[in-house]
């Protein structure tokens, strides 16, 4: 009978059915998504006296950033480093080994057990702190009213809201034209999961995750070719920064066609053809390989959300639009993290999530979208905070520039470890920290010392007149800061 109605018609018989049927519950603040943003929201909301409810149906808290993001890709990254140094960095250090193999379960095997106890984790949270998880996708039914579809575990129920706070994430952006199964023509997840070593590599896009598989999988031996549509790696990165980055990763085996436009990328049967114009040459190249991995990017997730039934808007990028407060066209109904505007970041999300609450609360809140770091995780590591040379130049802004080379600095030498560099931007007239950028060993925890220089307008002389350790890598921080007004004293 419900065959021959419409779409629209179906919804409204089946929320009507749904809210005649299913327990009502209240509550204060429903989150719809259980990643970085929502559980984070979640949980401040609750720690702030509101009765809390998270709607999750994944099946397991944490989003994309602890199931199939930030999380496993950062053990792949840990252990694979930790094979190749094995492998290939143990003589020169007087540690004779044997042979060094990968069993290739045992390395998932240990990705699983970091996300289990990570997700788990956060549900133990959600108990501690009497947040009420739900089991199931959530769905607008009107303003105040989230119907949630249970999956397994979960119950049926209706949520009643003074105030719904949507973090619903993204997905990998599709390329048109390439068909993906998870096996030979993967995203981020399949990369996270494959099976075996793949020969030959392909990756479309050379930006963080582009760059993170393709360090993983080629430490594991295959043959990394990254074809990047840009004339730049790094999505963003500083320009010096992003070139040093091609220069390392290519010393390690990563091969790079910038400039490249691809056109085909089809599976046959275990091969996948490959076919991309090189737009400096103008003519085509074709590529064999027997994995590809698709990264062009992260878009916002919304399916199933039923925004049309509340009128919700979206920008052309189909970002839910938000105002300054995280406000959607509803007072009540705020938007966070990578659904909405800004970088698509586990922590950007997070500040966001605790922001948006502290708004419901006290009307106030706070991030510094100036003052968001990116790491990439590869060895060594890449991290950055503030402007770029390209920004600064772009908004007429005199600043010096001070460096300092691991290579010079005693504590990276006592490691073996000394590829990279600190680049300090400063301006140019008092010297205040404008943006840093770090290619080296840690560089994703050195940047936090920036990021407290930023947030609290630091010189670079403040730096320089602050006692750091010795030996430790954090004194090449404070001898770029030295060489953007002065000369370091060890180079
Ligand atoms: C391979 C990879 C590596 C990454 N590494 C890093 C890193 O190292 N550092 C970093 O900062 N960022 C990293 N990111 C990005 C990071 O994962 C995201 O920025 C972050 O997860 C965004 O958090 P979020 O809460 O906005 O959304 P998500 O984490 O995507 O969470 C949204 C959740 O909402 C749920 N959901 C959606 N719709 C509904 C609905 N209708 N009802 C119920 N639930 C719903 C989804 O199931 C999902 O679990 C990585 C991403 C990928 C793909
Ligand atoms: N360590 C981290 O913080 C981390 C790790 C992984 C992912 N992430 C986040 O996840 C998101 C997605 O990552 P990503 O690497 O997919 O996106 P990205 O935006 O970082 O990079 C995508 C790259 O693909 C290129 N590209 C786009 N279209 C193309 C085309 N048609 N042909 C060839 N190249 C093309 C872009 O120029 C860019 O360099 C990012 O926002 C990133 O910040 C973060």
């Amino acid at each position: 009978m419900l065959r021959s109605f419409t779409q629209s018609q179906k919804r409204l018989f089946s929320s009507a059915r749904v809210l005649a049927e299913a327990v009502q519950k209240k509550h204060d603040i429903v989150v719809i998504g259980g990643g970085p943003g929502g559980y984070v929201a979640a949980i401040k909301a609750a720690q702030l006296g509101y009765d809390t409810a998270c709607v999750e149906k994944r099946g397991t808290l944490g989003g994309t950033c602890l199931n199939v993001g930030c999380i496993p890709s950062k053990a792949l990254l840990n252990n694979s480093h930790l094979y190749h140094q094995i492998k290939t960095d143990t003589k020169a250090r007087g540690i004779d080994v044997g042979e060094a193999n990968i069993n290739m379960d045992n390395f998932m095997k240990a990705k699983e057990t970091a996300v289990k106890q990570l997700t788990g984790g956060i549900e133990m949270l959600f108990k501690k702190n009497k947040v009420k998880y739900y089991k199931g996708a959530g769905s607008f039914v009107d303003e105040h009213t989230i119907n949630v579809d249970p999956i397994e575990g979960g119950e049926e129920a209706v949520l009643k809201a003074d105030n719904i706070i949507i973090a619903t994430g993204s997905e990998a952006t599709p390329f048109p034209g390439i068909e993906i199964d998870e096996e030979r023509i993967i995203t981020s997840t399949g990369a996270l999961s494959l099976k075996e070593v793949p020969k030959r590599l392909a990756i479309i896009g050379g930006g963080i995750i582009g760059l993170e598989m393709g360090s993983v999988w080629s430490r594991l031996g295959s043959e990394v070719t990254v074809i990047e549509y840009n004339n730049a790696i790094g999505a963003g990165m500083d320009g010096e920064i992003a070139k040093s980055t091609q220069k390392f990763l290519t010393k390690q085996g990563l091969k790079f066609n910038l400039g490249a436009k691809v056109t085909k990328g089809v599976r046959e049967g275990d091969v996948v053809k490959i076919e991309y114009e090189d737009t400096k040459k103008g003519k085509t190249v074709a590529l064999e390989a027997d994995v590809l991995l698709v990264a062009v990017g992260r878009r916002p997730y919304t399916t199933g959300l039923n925004a049309e039934a509340i009128g919700l808007e979206f920008d052309n990028k189909n970002r839910v639009v938000i105002d300054s407060e995280y406000k959607t066209k509803f007072d009540h109904i705020r938007c966070i993290g990578d659904v909405t505007f800004g970088a698509m970041l586990a922590h950007k999300a997070e500040e966001e999530g605790i922001a948006a609450v502290e708004y419901i609360k006290n009307g106030h809140g706070h991030v510094n979208y100036g003052n968001i770091p990116s790491v990439m995780y590869s060895h060594p590591e890449v991290a950055w905070v503030g402007q770029s040379e390209e920004q600064l130049k772009e908004a007429g802004i005199k600043y010096n520039v001070g460096k300092f080379p691991f290579i010079a600095n005693s504590r990276a030498k006592t490691n073996n470890d000394t590829e990279g560099f600190v680049k300090f931007l400063a301006d140019s007239e008092t010297q205040r920290v404008l943006g840093v950028h770090i290619i080296g060993p840690n560089a994703g925890e050195m940047i936090a010392e920036a990021g407290l220089a930023l947030e609290y307008g630091a010189s670079t002389e403040d730096i320089s007149r602050v006692c750091h350790a010795h030996p430790t890598l954090s004194e090449a921080f404070k001898e770029a800061a030295m060489d953007t007004f002065g000369k370091p004293i060890n180079f």
